[in-house]
């Protein structure tokens, strides 16, 4: 749909002959809050660099409310916030002075701005950048992209580098403030139980490759693991079976609750992190 904040279809990048992003289609729907998870190398940050317009890619699409990325209007890119793993560069400036000199390339002036990130971060604004912790410096990273107010937000691990407490208070304001503004998000992070109670979507890549984009509802309703292979019968996708461990299966409904029991077999309801690991290998 052209209101998809983002529409990525096909997507390929190489470097030399390795295939890092191999047919990557995903899309972010308005509102939502997309998980993306993948171990390390999986491909999440070049997907980043990719629909920021940062890095080109070899084939396929990606869109932005319908306008295509290598020719998107400058205001549509300022609808962009994108927190990145560590803030680089910038270091003589002092905080205050990085936030107004950012604010001189906005391209749309006089947008109104939200104090919430400022108050979080609790930042001295005389303070140089250089002088910073890594993790004060990810605080100010996550108040340059959001205190404008972006449409989409685009996040590559955020809260690697926070204090748990600074962590905890993100994890619960990201969400209330996307959806006060009604704002997209899409989120990489490792920290999976951070984003098991937010997320709308869930993607997991793996290989440059989307391993599994489902809705949240749809996971708890149709996967399982269960501990043992099931009948073909039952109809069921095998997703991913582990050595001496559970079969993950797509497809589950109620009525084989009842199936799986008169067989003894043992039906568990999934767990995000559990099922990431199952995919990952
Ligand atoms: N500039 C580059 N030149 C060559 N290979 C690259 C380059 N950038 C990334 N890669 C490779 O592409 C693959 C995907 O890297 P990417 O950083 O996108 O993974 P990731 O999923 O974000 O990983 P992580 O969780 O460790 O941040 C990796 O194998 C990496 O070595």
């Amino acid at each position: 749909m052209a209101d998809d904040p983002l529409r990525i279809e096909g997507l390929v990048k190489t470097y030399g002959n390795r295939r890092v992003l191999d047919g990557i289609d995903l899309t972010v729907h308005p509102g939502e809050i997309t998980a993306l998870l993948g171990p390390n190398g999986a491909g999440k940050t070049t997907l980043i660099g990719c629909l920021l317009g940062l890095l080109t890619p070899d084939a396929g699409s990606i869109r932005l409310w319908g306008e295509a990325v290598e020719e998107l209007a400058p205001q549509t890119r300022a609808r962009i916030g994108f927190v990145p793993q560590a803030l680089t560069g910038f270091t003589w400036f002092r905080v205050r002075e990085l936030m107004d000199y950012l604010a001189l390339y906005r391209e749309r002036p006089g947008d109104p701005q939200d104090p919430i990130w400022e108050e979080w971060a609790a930042l001295d604004p005389a303070a140089r950048v250089r002088s910073l912790s890594g993790g004060e410096r990810q605080r100010l990273a996550i108040v340059l992209a959001l205190r404008f107010m972006p449409d989409l937000i685009v996040l590559d691990e955020p809260v690697a580098s926070l204090d748990p407490q600074a962590r905890h208070d993100f994890m619960r304001l990201l969400p209330q403030y996307a959806r006060r503004q009604g704002a997209s998000v899409l989120i990489s992070s490792h920290i999976i139980s951070d984003l098991e109670n937010i997320s709308d979507r869930v993607v997991i890549m793996r290989h440059g490759q989307v391993r599994l984009d489902m809705a949240e509802p749809d996971i708890m309703n149709s996967i399982r693991s269960i501990s043992a292979t099931p009948s073909p019968k039952w109809g069921l996708e095998i997703l991913a079976e582990e050595k001496d461990g559970p079969v993950w299966v797509r497809g589950w409904r109620e009525g084989l609750d009842m199936a799986a029991a008169d067989a003894g077999i043992a039906v568990a309801m999934p767990e995000l992190e559990h099922l990431f690991l199952a995919l990952s290998r």
